[in-house]
């Protein structure tokens, strides 16, 4: 669906095997599950932090770096983006017909 959440996310996959002095990813899945979950909450609020702070640019940083750590957990956990691109997919098809039912009835 995505080229660059497809390419990323086999480079994620591909780093469990690496080793984790040579790679970010490979250290955090080292570190484990709570250390994942505990980057995406800091990303979370930076992401708060840089919208209330009213500077896009660091709202767009913040929202990749946090989208970055999600899609480490995704893929920690045996997941793929492909999976919440579907569900946001269905949900837009979804809301899409209601729209459409909407405007002609
Ligand atoms: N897209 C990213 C990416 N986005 C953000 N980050 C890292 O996420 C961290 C963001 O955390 P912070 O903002 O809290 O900064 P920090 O204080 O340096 O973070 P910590 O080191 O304390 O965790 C930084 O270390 C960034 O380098 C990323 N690290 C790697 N990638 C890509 O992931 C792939 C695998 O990376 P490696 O595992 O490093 O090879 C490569 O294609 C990279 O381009």
């Amino acid at each position: 669906m995505s080229d660059v959440l497809t390419r990323l996310a086999e480079v994620l996959e591909a780093r469990k095997a690496a080793d984790p002095e040579s790679s970010y990813v490979a250290k955090l899945y080292a570190k484990g599950l709570d250390a994942i979950l505990k980057k995406v909450g800091e990303e979370a609020t930076e992401t708060v932090m840089a919208a209330k702070d009213g500077v896009p640019e660091r709202l767009v940083a913040e929202v990749a770096d946090l989208w970055f750590h999600t899609l480490v957990l995704l893929v920690q956990q045996g997941h793929h983006p492909d999976q919440v691109l579907a569900e946001l997919e269905r949900r837009f098809g979804l809301s899409g017909i209601e729209e459409k039912a909407r405007r002609s009835g």
